[in-house]
């Protein structure tokens, strides 16, 4: 069944998600802020796409600014970096209506908190995805992985499926995401959050891909490291996790070997383009919820600040590459 959807955050995972469900025949909207990125795909009548750098070409979409937007989609696809949220949806607020739902696979955690304040809990519905983009610069997008390559996890936050759930579960599987339906809602998004707290932090620290860091003998130690504070964390916080310690370890060094060996995660590239990242919400949400129960989860916390320290030389450095 057709469905309508407009992508809020249409940068690397936006488009991916919303072509792909336009192109299995759903109606899509795409939806953002940055004026270079909305102007580009409006002079080109549309976003470049690439698969692994190859085969670059036009894909036509509907491209609107927050404030000029007027559609009715049944469900809004959110895919901003976390910091951005808020703003975001403030902006795209006059055009919420109380039937529509809101699902995400945004990394990290922070958002849930802040669509709540804009959408029923029976109307929202997250997730998780391991699926490679890369924005090489405004309306055009680089698809990591061959067609099918990845997959994702969902889960309600009632977590009570309903009928609309599993109509989105259905696009999704014909848009080639690979989605697995949860009922475990934060031990589904916990778990990606263990996953990039390992693989994004390393990665951007060490400015290397996937593979070259799962390459390295010390890879598993340092995973295992990081996983086991972060499972004392959430086993704190009453959060059961969907993998185990050593499930986790094993995806891993899995997928950074086998799925995606040549990807420098999203986080890396916030760093390389000298944006924000989102390590607050990753590793620095862990160290948060230990707090909280007065678990000092050490690792992540000097990582936390190794990537800020890292934020602060890349400005240096553009203001030396500015001058
Ligand atoms: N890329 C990946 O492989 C994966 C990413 N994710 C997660 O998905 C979410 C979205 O990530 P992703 O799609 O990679 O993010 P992008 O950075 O590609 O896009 C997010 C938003 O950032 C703004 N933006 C992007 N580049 C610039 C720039 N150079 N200057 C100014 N603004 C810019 C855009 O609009 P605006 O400024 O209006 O917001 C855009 O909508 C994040 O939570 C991420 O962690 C999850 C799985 C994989
Ligand atoms: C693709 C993946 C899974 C790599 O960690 C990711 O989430 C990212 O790049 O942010």
């Amino acid at each position: 069944m057709m469905m309508k959807f407009a992508v809020i955050g249409s940068g690397a995972m936006g488009l991916r998600y919303g072509i792909l469900l336009q192109d299995a025949g759903n109606q899509v909207d795409f939806i953002d802020g940055w004026e270079d990125n909305v102007e580009k795909i409006r002079e080109q009548g549309g976003a470049m796409v690439s698969r692994d750098h190859e085969n670059t070409h036009l894909v036509p979409i509907n491209i609107y600014y927050p404030e000029e937007y007027q559609g009715d989609p049944d469900c809004y696809i959110f895919f901003t970096k976390q910091m951005q949220l808020a703003d975001m949806l403030d902006r795209c607020s006059h055009f919420f209506k109380p039937n529509q739902y809101a699902f995400t696979c945004m990394n990290g955690m922070g958002h849930i908190e802040k669509l709540a304040q804009y959408f029923k809990p029976d109307k929202l519905i997250a997730g998780t995805a391991l699926v490679a983009t890369v924005l090489n610069g405004p309306g055009d997008v680089d698809f990591i992985g061959k067609r099918g390559a990845g997959s994702m996890n969902l889960a309600n936050y009632t977590e009570k499926p309903d009928e609309f759930t599993h109509q989105l579960v259905d696009e999704l599987e014909k848009a080639q995401f690979h989605p697995t339906l949860t009922t475990n809602f934060m031990g589904t998004l916990l778990a990606k959050v263990v996953f990039n707290s390992v693989v994004n932090t390393i990665c951007t620290m060490f400015e290397m891909t996937m593979g070259e860091y799962a390459a390295y003998d010390g890879a598993e130690d340092m995973a295992r490291q990081l996983i086991d504070e972060a499972y004392d964390v959430c086993e704190r916080d009453g959060v059961k996790l969907i993998n185990t310690r050593q499930d986790e370890v094993a995806s891993i060094m899995h997928v950074s070997k086998g799925a995606m060996p040549l990807h420098y995660p999203s986080m890396y590239q916030d760093m390389h383009n000298y944006r924000p990242t989102e390590v607050d919400f990753i590793n620095g949400y862990l160290v948060k919820i230990g707090r909280q129960h007065h678990y000092n989860a050490s690792t992540h916390a000097f990582l936390t600040h190794e990537v800020h320290l890292a934020e602060l030389g890349k400005q240096r450095e553009l203001k030396q590459k500015q001058a």
